[in-house]
């Protein structure tokens, strides 16, 4: 029976069954902090070949039971989540959705909705709410202050506010979107941010070699760049490949940073420094509205170098005169972001206080460090023009931008996955690090903010 209000503190008799499909990273996160707020009726289940080994992970877990299939979760549960790749929501809630408890509130936690809308809509009873979720985080990130999208579709408000309270205990802020809105959304954030990240790993990965031991300064930008992109690899290929293939605005958002990575190098290559500025600063004033003859070297809103020189990923190199090396780059990953958010008509500032992801904030923040100042701005055009040393790096990325791109419009799951995994494995050795300096880089940046 579901009630508008509850609390794990309700007797059990009286508190809901919640049910969660799907047992991978998402699924025990919520898993995690469900039981951990005292909740005490949670059936769990995942493939039915992970039966005894899940038996075992949360055996004396309290308030989790552990079912051998979707369909024995379904049956007795008054909230249902599906939490599993999104490629799959279709064929798994045609298996389990058939088995959907009488009056329960169902809802899914894949990246792009589209598909789980239909999903449900076509596979589930008439007799079932539909409410579905998004946690704008990973799974190693604390969900407190995090955006936690609600998506009342088939439901009554009774209902919402039954998910708002099961949910109270994530401490997370709950944005209300339609399914429409969220697609729209999430790929303005998510689309181009990851696909300038898996770029920047493709290119480091082509190269064989680590930037940060490259006796190439890694600090300040280079910090967040580093430490993103291992975040971003050190995750399930398939959350990237979902939410870019399967996300109708993704895929014309992809093909615009790879068209811009790639313009911008043309003129970088025919050294014309003018064109290039021009084109740069058309774009600054676009996304951050300063005009070019100001000087705009106002604070940024929330990173200062300060902040981003704390994680420094395999300590700073020294240059042989024993002095930090401090060079600048063309930072073509980000000139790209800057004018590709600009041809999209794309304000990302508009989405920090709505639904950003922790990547993005950070992403943002230090494209706005780089464009907020002129100097640092004119420093890395000089570089794009005038210094051939960056060229193959480059080369490189625009390269990768151009192969991820082609690879989201083929909509290639197998092809993403050993584009992914090819490059994640050249890393990978450095992904528990960067798991923990990541996390206190998250942090340290949203505490600067506030
Ligand atoms: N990771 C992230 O950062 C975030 C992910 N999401 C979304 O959440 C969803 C889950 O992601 P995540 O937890 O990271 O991925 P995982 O791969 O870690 O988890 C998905 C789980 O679902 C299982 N599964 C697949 N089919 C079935 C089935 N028929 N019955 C039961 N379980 C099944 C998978 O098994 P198997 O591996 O054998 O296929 C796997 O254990 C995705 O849609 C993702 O886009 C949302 C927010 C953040
Ligand atoms: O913050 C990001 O963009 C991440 O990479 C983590 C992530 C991945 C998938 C989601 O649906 C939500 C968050």
């Amino acid at each position: 029976m579901i009630r508008a209000n509850v609390s794990p503190s309700d007797p059990i008799e009286q508190q809901p069954t919640i049910g969660l499909i799907g047992m991978g990273a998402m699924g025990s996160m919520y898993a995690k902090h469900l039981s951990d707020a005292g909740w005490k009726k949670i059936s769990v289940c995942d493939r039915p070949e992970k039966f005894e080994s899940l038996k075992e992970a949360y055996n004396g877990v309290p308030g989790i039971t552990v079912h051998s299939d979707g369909h024995a979760v379904s049956r007795i549960s008054d909230f249902i989540m599906y939490s599993v790749e999104a490629e799959y929501i279709d064929k798994v809630v045609a298996q389990y959705g058939p088995s959907t408890k009488i009056g329960a509130v169902v809802s899914g936690q894949t990246s792009v909705k589209a598909p789980e809308k239909e999903a449900f809509e076509k596979h589930l009873p008439p007799d079932v709410s539909i409410i579905s979720l998004h946690s704008l985080h990973g799974p190693t990130v604390s969900p407190v202050g995090q955006p936690l999208v609600l998506i009342q579709h088939r439901a009554s408000d009774e209902c919402l506010h039954f998910v708002e309270s099961l949910l109270r205990c994530f401490q997370s802020r709950y944005v209300y979107l339609t399914y429409e809105d969220h697609d729209l959304v999430t790929a303005n954030v998510q689309a181009v941010t990851h696909a300038a990240f898996l770029t920047m790993g493709t290119a480091w990965a082509a190269r064989r070699s680590y930037p940060w031991e490259q006796n190439q300064y890694v600090g300040g930008i280079e910090t967040v760049k580093v430490n993103i992109m291992l975040r971003i690899y050190a995750n399930k290929w398939h959350v990237y490949a979902g939410l870019a293939i399967l996300n109708p605005s993704a895929k014309v958002q992809i093909d615009t940073y790879s068209s811009s990575a790639t313009e911008l190098f043309k003129l970088m290559l025919a050294g014309d420094a003018e064109g290039l500025r021009k084109r740069v600063y058309n774009a600054r004033e676009k996304v951050f509205g300063i005009r070019a003859d100001e000087q705009g070297n106002a604070t940024p809103i929330f990173l200062t170098e300060d902040v981003l020189d704390r994680f420094t990923i395999g300590g700073r190199p020294a240059s042989p005169s024993g002095t930090s090396v401090t060079n600048t780059n063309s930072h073509l990953s980000l000139l790209a972001m800057v004018d590709c958010w600009a041809r999209l008509s794309i304000q990302p500032l508009d989405h920090l206080q709505l639904a950003a992801t922790p990547v993005f904030r950070m992403w943002i923040g230090v494209a706005e460090y780089l464009f907020r100042s002129t100097k640092r701005l004119d420093a890395a055009l000089h570089t794009a023009v005038h210094e051939v040393t960056y060229r193959s790096d480059d080369l490189e990325f625009v390269v990768g931008a151009r192969g991820w791109s082609q690879c989201v419009a083929f909509g290639d799951f197998q092809l993403y996955k050993e584009r992914f995994e090819k490059t994640a494995s050249f890393f990978e050795s450095r992904f528990e690090e960067a798991n923990k300096i990541g996390g206190a880089m998250i942090k340290a940046i949203l505490e600067s903010k506030q």
